[in-house]
């Protein structure tokens, strides 16, 4: 599903990226933990692809072909979702019509008419109930004066719509409590296939008891220097990061 080869990215004359190497098939879950300022942000944003990043070497493959060159909207067309996209406080729109016009107009760029209101309606109230939220939830303005929970729920919400193939959920400045935590973890459980992925990018093991990953990959500096499965993020949680730069260093 996505293969990203020997990647380098950075910013104005800053190398931020710089080698990454990663396979995601469907069906898998996908950890990436590492020290701040190790690049995870910067990963998550270049694969959506966000303008301010500059790709210098290396390729982004999405369902077999590269995105290099497409739009952060053709991306979330072609299936990739990454949270903390729409942040944005937008009053006098709600969380039901944004949601609403992001299906239509990926709808369209596939060449597909809007969604029939009743078949809309129908979308909503499944994954309204799937993920416990409530009708009051949905008439609100987007964003406007949300908790931290709220913005959380409505990401999950955002993404059960939209049905991603890839989800790329960026929780490490995201102040998750134990609600949040809750109501990522859950999301991500209920909505999870064979036919989708994700990639979490986190700073809590604590998230990752809920949300089990099937592989971990540790950012150092630009590049992942160690994978391993789910007990590698408890190594992490128990020996902190230094024992890995020590063990590269040598
Ligand atoms: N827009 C930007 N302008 C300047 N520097 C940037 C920008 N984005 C990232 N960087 C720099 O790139 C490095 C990696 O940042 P990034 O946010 O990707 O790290 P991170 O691993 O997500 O960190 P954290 O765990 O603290 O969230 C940092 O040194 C950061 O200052």
């Amino acid at each position: 599903m996505l293969t990203i080869k020997n990647l380098h990215a950075g910013i104005e004359e800053k190398d931020i990226l710089k080698g990454i190497n990663l396979q995601v098939n469907p069906g898998e879950i996908h950890a990436i933990m590492g020290p701040n300022g190790s690049g995870k942000s910067t990963l998550s944003s270049v694969i959506a692809g966000k303008e301010e990043y500059e790709v210098t070497d290396g390729d982004i493959i999405f369902e077999g072909g590269s995105i290099n060159e497409l739009a952060p909207e053709e991306r979330a067309h072609n299936g990739i979702f990454l949270s903390f996209q729409y942040p944005v406080e937008i009053p006098g729109v709600t969380v039901t019509n944004f949601i609403k016009t992001a299906i239509n107009e990926t709808r369209k760029a596939r060449g597909l008419e809007d969604m029939p209101a009743n078949e809309m309606l129908k979308l909503i109230r499944e994954k309204s109930e799937l993920l416990e939220i409530d009708r009051k939830f949905l008439s609100r303005s987007l964003n406007e004066g949300f908790s931290g929970g709220e913005k959380k729920r409505n990401e999950i919400f955002q993404m059960a719509m939209l049905e991603p193939k890839l989800a790329i959920l960026d929780e490490t400045d995201s102040g998750l409590d134990i609600d949040a935590l809750r109501i990522v973890s859950n999301g991500v459980n209920k909505l999870r296939s064979k036919d989708n992925a994700v990639v979490v990018i986190t700073h809590y093991q604590r998230l990752l008891e809920y949300i089990v990953p099937d592989f971990v990959h540790v950012l150092l500096d630009g590049k992942i220097v160690k994978s391993g499965g789910k007990e590698l993020a408890l190594e992490l949680e128990e020996k902190g990061y230094d024992w890995l730069k020590q063990e590269l260093s040598v």
